[in-house]
């Protein structure tokens, strides 16, 4: 069975076909790309594999349970969309303390080994108000792998990431992609998409337009 699976997704906002009948099965421990005009649909795509929005039409399954039906939001998922945002008065270890509390999966030690696989070791201790762009996209990573989700969403993750950041993300992805997630990437960047990507989806005006397949 596929991890995956999205039929006849379509969202109809104010008329217009903002997803248009999009159908796609995605398999565990593989990498997607998606690339495309700037909205042709993607991040409202992932909106709702996340279950952020109702579609209007179309249903999409995760491993097996149907999303806004037998689950609100999909379990086990590590998500990127937009710039993160975090509580500027606490640290970068704070906020994802925080948010860790949430679930009580993980431990102090965890945060602190994430934090230092994203490269943010010395800035934990750090206010995330004194963070710039490019270490609060490392910790919205960090957060998004935190628990060790099996599906994982991100949307431009390595907008304001320099070179080093870059080639960190993309060492997470294929660590990651070895231990069996499934990974949907988003971005504009489309030397990183056919660097990672296992098959690579092309949106245009809310529609699958192309795929190709990239053997590694
Ligand atoms: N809340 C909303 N209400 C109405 N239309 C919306 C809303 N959010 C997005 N849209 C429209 O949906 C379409 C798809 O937008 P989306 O953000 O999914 O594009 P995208 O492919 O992610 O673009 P980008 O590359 O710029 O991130 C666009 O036409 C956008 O104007």
């Amino acid at each position: 069975m596929n991890y995956l699976v999205i039929e006849n997704a379509t969202k109809v906002i104010h008329k217009k076909k903002i997803l248009n009948n999009i159908n796609l099965s995605l398999e565990k421990g593989k990498i997607y790309g998606f690339v495309g005009h700037n909205g042709s649909g993607k991040t409202m795509l992932f909106r709702a594999i996340c279950g952020f929005i109702k579609l209007t039409e179309g249903q999409i399954h995760i491993n097996g349970e149907k999303v806004g039906k037998d689950i609100s939001f999909p379990k086990n998922t590590g998500i990127i969309l937009e710039n993160p945002g975090f509580i500027p008065q606490y640290t970068g270890f704070k906020n994802l303390e925080y948010l860790a509390s949430i679930h009580h999966k993980i431990t102090s030690s965890d945060i602190y080994n994430v934090l230092d696989l994203v490269g943010l070791k010395e800035s934990a201790d750090i206010k995330t108000k004194k963070y710039s762009l490019g270490m609060k996209q490392r910790l919205g990573i960090a957060q998004a792998i935190m628990e060790d989700p099996d599906l994982l969403i991100f949307d431009e993750p390595t907008n304001a990431l320099d070179r080093s950041g870059c080639k960190m993300f993309q060492n997470l992805m294929f660590q990651l992609k070895e231990r069996g997630k499934t990974i949907l990437i988003a971005s504009h960047n489309d030397q990183e998409i056919l660097h990672l990507s296992d098959e690579i989806y092309e949106m245009e005006n809310g529609a699958l337009s192309k795929q190709s397949s990239m053997v590694h």
